[in-house]
């Protein structure tokens, strides 16, 4: 099948429903849960403010708009190499200069939901990742790896989003023996379903913060906050993940949609 064929089966499939669109994206709002980081050492996100310009009245009687008080790494979101410190020297590190070829993929979609409900700090290793692999396969380069874990059902509640206690934040995430692997198998990036992509209590690692340091390190990416991961297959899925063309832009709230063969 010459590439032609392939984008025509594409566009009849979309048409006839025999490759279904899932939304694995949060609603994007004052709701929103952001990040909080120790105040001591960070400021962080402010809240997501949508203001009224007008809505059909005296201030413009045929049209509505807004205007948005919105951080770049709010909701489901993308982040960008030049996030992070081991990523700022990349010329093509900011979301309105990574090259547009990156922005759909293949997807390997790693189910730890059952883990995480029993731990919330589970962590990913490499070694879990191989053992994903022997069942479905191997992790090939250019590829999406996606961490489930069912942490979107708690998305409408920032307080057990971030799950925070005395010793700090619970929310799985990956190793750095995980993350190390992947980029050696030169995977696109990593994708969380929480607040970001590494593990709630990653500040505390030997490594700090591993999945950002190593991705960004790499001139690799990372999506946080994604939902509805159950409803993709382990492989399979081809995901769509265009981040907004911000200038020098370090990450963007993005709509990730997967392409998914249909029932
Ligand atoms: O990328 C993010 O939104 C994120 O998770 C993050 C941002 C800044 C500092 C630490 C972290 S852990
Ligand atoms: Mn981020």
């Amino acid at each position: 099948m010459n590439q032609t064929d392939t984008l025509a089966a594409l566009a009849s499939g979309l048409l006839d429903g025999g490759i279904r669109v899932v939304d694995c994206s949060a609603p994007l709002g004052p709701d929103t849960p952001l990040l909080k980081l120790p105040p001591e050492i960070a400021d962080d996100t402010p809240q997501i403010e949508i203001h009224q310009i007008s809505r059909y009245g005296d201030r413009g009687p045929f049209w509505a708009w807004n205007w948005l008080k919105l951080g770049e790494h709010s909701g489901t979101h993308y982040d960008a190499p030049h996030h992070w410190v081991t990523g700022k020297d990349y010329p093509d590190g900011s979301v309105d200069t990574i090259n547009p070829q990156k922005f759909m993929a293949p997807a390997n979609v790693i189910d730890c939901s059952a883990q995480a409900a029993e731990d919330n700090d589970f962590l990913l290793t490499k070694q879990g990742v191989q053992d994903w692999e022997a069942e479905h396969g191997e992790i090939k380069a250019g590829e999406w790896v996606l961490m489930r874990t069912d942490w979107d059902q708690y998305n409408h509640d920032e307080d057990k989003f971030l799950n925070t206690d005395e010793n700090g934040p619970h929310t799985p995430g990956p190793s750095a023996d995980c993350i190390e692997y992947l980029m050696e198998k030169n995977a696109l990036g990593w994708g969380s379903q929480c607040i970001g992509t590494d593990a709630g209590l990653a500040a505390s690692f030997e490594l700090p913060f591993p999945a950002h340091n190593l991705l960004h390190k790499a001139n690799r990416y990372g999506l946080a906050s994604l939902t509805n991961l159950k409803e993709l297959p382990a492989k399979g899925a081809i995901v769509v993940t265009a981040p907004l063309k911000i200038v020098n832009g370090t990450g963007s709230p993005v709509r990730v949609l997967a392409l998914v063969p249909g029932a």
